[in-house]
């Protein structure tokens, strides 16, 4: 049946692609050389995994957890997506948010493989040949981050890595891409922050960031180098980027690459689905709420730029809409009338024409939101009086801390529910485990990008999507909030639990192929009849037997 070719057993046995450890029935052992080289039992796979489980539950520290799944991924790649598949409760928190911040804050001492293509700023000229170094030649979809500002930790250079290899995990693991379609790149245009920098583990460029000019030369080229290696229709997500840099570019690149911002346009479309939910749950309409954002940033003008949309869809005028959505950055309320500073261009939009107010405490007595939204990176921002007075002026206060990692979220579940008396929806951008409280239990719903990004990744790619428009956004939105049940919004979950998020996935990933081709978006022809099956197809099979047919097709060209 299998046949022992030029490449030796050995190395099968080394190629994550291809292992299958102690699952290696006895012929293949012997057909491949590798008799003996494994102990004599032969498993299954659900076996390979509870064992899997049980060495990883074994191991206290959380980095030493997080290096465990770096370290099986990259020994057995099947063996890896399928503990995630089945037991992702339990080990998607050590290969995402929240221990890949830990990953990144330790990254010397995490970085043992090559896991991402490093391309920095002094291989301008020649980011081609860096990109051709990378092995799988068929890449669909890349995660790139320069470290700008990696969670809410700010800017970390290089040290950043984990989060674009978190991010790709998440499209296999959740969205079902193709291990080998994934690229996870860093770049390496140095680092301001000097802590950082001069730290003599460093491990990126010992030098500053280059003028915006310069920045732009080099990711031009970078973009230029992605459609010449691997076609137009090659997926690029920019991810943890400072906020200038990240707002330029998408506007820059929008329409002229298949791209996107995951912290701008897919954080808006994982919250609108969420305040769809509280909407529900509190039984009221979307022009019935004010909203104020703690912070200015990426998050939060991907979130108020969708929110303005949907309130537009519910008949208020530009003006209206905008009076019901307060930003509030470092400097307090970001107004039009700034005695010292100015003001960037893309805060513009949702500039209120008033008198400044600093503190946060101050803009909610004035504003009276009934949703307060946190995407600031400032600890504890949502102080005790804070919450007290969102509890004072509203029935059901809605409360998202979405900050991640958990050091840096506004206010923890605990404090959103003893301070508001257990009035409040609440929801935290990390995973959190339920709250007791006056004798109820309380579900924390996990606010976070990952509920879209993956379908939407794995819907783009399989159609060759050429743009992907605001409104690809918007229908990611309304497929997870139609996926949470009566009993989700009983339990006060705004989103749908956490096991059905490769539901959620393969949902959006349909409905962004639907989209896709309807609006002429699409490339991949012809149309598929049966959508569900084309995504299906195009799927990765998570069991050994799909290698063994890739690996035969191989030997027999
Ligand atoms: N849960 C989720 O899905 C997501 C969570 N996030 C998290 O949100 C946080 C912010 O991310 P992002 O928007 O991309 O980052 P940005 O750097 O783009 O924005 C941060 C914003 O916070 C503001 N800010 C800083 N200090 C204060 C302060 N003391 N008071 C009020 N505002 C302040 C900044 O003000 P200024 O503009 O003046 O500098 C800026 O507007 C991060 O922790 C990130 O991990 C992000 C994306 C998705
Ligand atoms: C979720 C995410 O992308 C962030 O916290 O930056
Ligand atoms: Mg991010």
């Amino acid at each position: 049946m299998y046949v022992q070719g030029e490449i030796s057993g050995l190395m099968r046995l080394q190629d994550k692609f291809f292992n299958k450890d102690t699952a290696f029935t006895i012929e293949e052992r012997q057909l491949l050389g590798i008799h003996g080289l494994l102990p004599p039992v032969v498993r299954t796979m659900e076996e390979q995994v509870e064992l899997c489980l049980t060495q990883f539950l074994n191991i206290d520290e959380d980095l030493s957890r997080y290096t465990y799944m770096i370290r099986l991924a990259a020994r057995n790649e099947r063996l890896f997506y399928k503990l995630l598949a089945m037991h992702g409760d339990k080990c998607l928190p050590y290969v995402y948010t929240p221990t890949v911040g830990l990953a990144c804050l330790h990254a010397p001492y995490v970085f043992q493989l090559p896991v991402v293509l490093f391309i920095t700023i002094e291989d301008k000229g020649h980011v081609y040949n860096v990109l051709k170094n990378w092995p799988q030649a068929d890449v669909r979809a890349i995660c790139v981050t320069d470290g700008g500002r990696i969670m809410g930790f700010g800017e970390l250079g290089i040290h950043g890595y984990p989060i674009p290899k978190g991010k790709v995990t998440l499209y296999t693991a959740l969205g079902g891409v193709r291990p080998h379609y994934c690229l996870p790149i860093c770049l390496d245009v140095g680092c301001n922050n000097s802590k950082v920098r001069e730290d003599p583990l460093y491990m990126g460029l010992k030098r500053k960031r280059p003028s915006p000019a310069e920045y732009d030369e080099f990711v031009d080229e970078f973009m230029e180098a992605v459609v010449s290696r691997y076609g137009p229709n090659c997926l690029v997500h920019f991810e943890d980027i400072g906020n200038a840099d990240a707002f330029r570019l998408l506007t820059k690149y929008r329409f002229k690459y298949t791209m996107f911002n995951d912290d701008i346009q897919g954080a808006g479309a994982v919250t609108l689905a969420a305040i769809a939910s509280a909407l529900s749950i509190s039984n009221t309409k979307l022009q019935n709420h004010r909203f104020l954002f703690q912070g200015a940033g990426e998050a939060a003008l991907g979130i108020a730029n969708l929110l303005f949309v949907a309130l537009k869809t519910e008949g208020l005028n530009d003006n209206e809409a905008r009076s019901r959505i307060w930003l509030r950055d470092s400097k307090g309320l970001v107004v039009y009338n700034r005695p010292q500073s100015h003001l960037e261009e893309y805060k513009m939009t949702f500039a209120q024409n008033r008198a400044p107010i600093e503190k946060l405490e101050d803009c909610v007595r004035e504003f009276k939101p009934t949703v307060l939204i946190g995407v600031s990176a400032q600890h504890d921002a949502f102080t005790r009086e804070v919450l007290e007075l969102m509890a004072l002026y509203n029935k059901r206060p809605i409360i998202f801390a979405m900050s991640n990692p958990p050091s840096k979220a506004e206010c923890t579940a605990e404090a959103a529910y003893t301070h508001t008396r257990g009035k409040c929806l609440f929801a935290s951008g990390s995973p959190s485990p339920p709250l007791e409280y006056a004798g109820e239990t309380y579900h924390i719903t996990q606010v976070n990008s990952l509920y879209g990004f993956p379908g939407i990744v794995m819907g783009a790619i399989c159609c060759c999507i050429s743009h992907l428009t605001p409104a690809v956004f918007i229908v990611a939105s309304h497929t997870i909030s139609s996926l949470c049940t009566d009993d989700d919004h009983h339990q006060c979950r705004l989103l749908p639990s956490l096991n059905k998020v490769t539901l959620c996935a393969f949902e959006i990933a349909c409905n962004v192929v639907e989209y896709a081709y309807k609006s002429n978006l699409a490339k991949r022809k012809p149309h598929p009849t049966d959508i569900r099956a084309f995504v299906k197809h195009q799927m990765y099979d998570l069991n050994y037997e799909a290698a063994i047919k890739t690996w035969l097709q191989e030997y027999e060209k």
